[in-house]
């Protein structure tokens, strides 16, 4: 069901958290346009430890100086800045994780990138059981906007930088497709390859290198995204605040189902704003599987 009077997750949004959405549709031709000139490495590294690129820095401040100008958003927090920085009028609720550009690496190639966003009830670093609404930009051949808020997943197109309804209801395909999981071969421990053995005799390779571009075929089509636990890197490369619990709660609300190893993505709770955690996410069946082969 699609068309103005449809229940999509944007009409479920309360006042605050649509404005959040909207801000960072309105954000996203901004960040798009700005690509073509920033695609050179600055001199900074985020809290990470990665190399910031003058494109990173440039969608994070953006994303700063509009998402906390709105009424209701008492604070700001990104992959590219150490700590959270708060509204001069901090009696709003909400607080806006983001990953200004998701798969930044992927600039000097020209491939897909996004934007991920996470609205949360309470100050960071919080849990993935705080967040009341998320979601993300892809900027692919075109520009589109995936939203979760409550049980409800939807999909828009941003034209001019508003968000226009193209599938009110996105529900994980019965039928799971693709499969991409990230870190080198000889890194992943061996109950992990265990587990690829199995899914790759039945589902397409697409690893494309950025999280967002990845995530959004397997919620097209069904299948897993993971960048798991590595022998070099037990926590695996991306972060739970970010990253995996925004989209965590993006595949719960169509239908799908994420997790550390071990629980839900939604479950883990930060002890730090930056933390990584191994991420899985897609069709339940193949995040169940994971966590059976992991056990
Ligand atoms: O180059 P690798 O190791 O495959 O890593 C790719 C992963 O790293 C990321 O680019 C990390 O995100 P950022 O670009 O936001 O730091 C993910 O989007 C992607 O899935
Ligand atoms: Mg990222
Ligand atoms: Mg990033």
């Amino acid at each position: 069901m699609s068309g103005p009077d449809a229940d999509h997750a944007l009409a479920r949004a309360d006042g605050a958290i649509a404005r959040v959405v909207r801000a960072v549709a309105r954000t996203a031709p901004d960040v798009r346009g700005g690509l073509a000139d920033r695609r050179m490495y600055g001199t900074g590294e985020n809290p990470s430890g990665e190399q910031q690129l003058a494109a990173d820095v440039y969608a994070d401040e953006l994303l700063e100086e509009r998402l906390l100008a709105i009424d209701g958003v008492a604070g700001y927090a990104s992959e590219e800045r150490p700590e959270v920085v708060t509204a001069a009028d901090t009696d709003g609720g909400y607080h806006v994780a983001c990953d200004p550009l998701d798969g930044s690496s992927n600039l000097k190639s020209n491939n897909a990138m996004g934007t991920i966003f996470g609205v949360y009830d309470t100050p960071l670093p919080a849990s993935g059981a705080h967040i009341v609404a998320a979601g993300y930009v892809l900027y692919g051949p075109i520009t589109t906007l995936a939203l979760a808020v409550g049980d409800r997943a939807s999909e828009y197109v941003v034209r001019d930088g508003e968000p226009e309804l193209d599938t009110a209801d996105v529900t994980l395909p019965a039928d799971p497709v693709v499969y991409g999981f990230g870190g080198r071969v000889p890194d992943w421990p061996d109950d992990f390859a265990d587990y690829v053995a199995s899914v790759e005799q039945e589902l397409k390779l697409r690893y494309g290198g950025a999280m967002i571009a990845d995530v959004n075929q397997v919620l097209t089509y069904g299948g897993v995204f993971a960048y798991p636990a590595l022998e070099s890197a037990p926590e695996g490369k991306l972060r739970l605040v970010f990253e995996g619990a925004p989209i965590g709660y993006l595949m719960a609300a169509a239908g799908g189902a994420s997790s550390d190893g071990a629980r839900s993505l939604l479950e883990v709770e930060p002890t730090d704003l930056h933390q990584r955690a191994p991420l899985h996410l897609g069709s339940t069946e193949l995040i169940e599987r994971l966590e059976r082969t992991l056990d």
